[in-house]
């Protein structure tokens, strides 16, 4: 949680942490290991996901990710999940104590809706005020690949779902908005040089999770 003057001093000491990059990247590869080390430097760590996380989130996920939509109901339809997940997890966990992990938040609307699709940064921005005013990401990873590096990864790995079948033009949008988001908020943002050995990434990962 970043700066709001209503949070207890609990949530002041939970940090959330996104996980960010366009399909492919690897940032799901990523994401037990540095639960592990949260937990091994002795955090109780909830591990979750956008769109999901909360039964309602996983439905409207399963919408999202396999039925064609306008794009404006693509956008109400990711922060209609996302209210629902901080209501019933993100917030609570914080207020506990705990520290979350998220596999995707915000930025994912502004880099694929916005970078992607196109819809203006305003409507999100909006969205984004409604949704959760007082709350950001303490530290944002962005795993950052070139296209077709993060294309042959999925190509070897999975069916692909409704975003996947996007085309090169939709990705290349979509990693610009997030690298203008890791230029315009810094001092949340890490981004990740993908294109590696995953120990090499790993290791990068461990000094980042320390300095925290
Ligand atoms: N650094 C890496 N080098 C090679 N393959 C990788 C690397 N990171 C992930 N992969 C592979 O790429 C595929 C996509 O990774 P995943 O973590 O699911 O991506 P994302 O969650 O970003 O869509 C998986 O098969 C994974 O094993
Ligand atoms: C959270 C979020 C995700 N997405 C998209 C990005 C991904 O293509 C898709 C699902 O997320 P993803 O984490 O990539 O799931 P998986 O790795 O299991 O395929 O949802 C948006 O378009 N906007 C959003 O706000």
């Amino acid at each position: 949680m970043n700066q709001s003057n209503k949070l207890s001093k609990t949530m002041k000491t939970a940090k959330l942490i996104t996980f960010e990059g366009i399909d492919g990247a690897g940032k799901s590869t990523h994401i037990p290991f540095v639960v592990s080390l949260l937990e091994t430097a002795g955090h109780t760590v909830v591990s979750t996901r956008e769109p999901g996380g909360t039964e309602l989130g996983e439905q409207l996920r399963a919408l999202l990710l396999h039925q064609s939509m306008h794009l404006e109901t693509e956008a109400l339809l990711m922060f209609a999940a996302r209210r629902e997940h901080i209501a019933q997890v993100i917030a609570p966990a914080l207020e506990r104590g705990d520290w979350v992990v998220s596999d995707r938040f915000t930025d994912a609307s502004f880099a694929y809706q916005g970078g992607g699709r196109k819809l203006a940064l305003a409507k999100l921005e909006a969205l984004e005020k409604w949704v959760h005013p007082d709350l950001q990401p303490d530290l944002t990873l962005l795993f950052d690949v070139p296209l077709e590096v993060a294309r042959s990864r999925l190509d070897a790995a999975r069916d692909p779902d409704k975003f996947e079948q996007e085309k090169a033009d939709f990705f290349a949008n979509t990693r610009a908005e997030y690298l203008r988001r890791a230029a315009e908020f810094p001092a949340r943002f890490r981004v990740i040089n993908s294109n590696r050995p995953i120990e090499e990434i790993q290791a990068e990962l461990s000094g980042i999770v320390q300095s925290l």
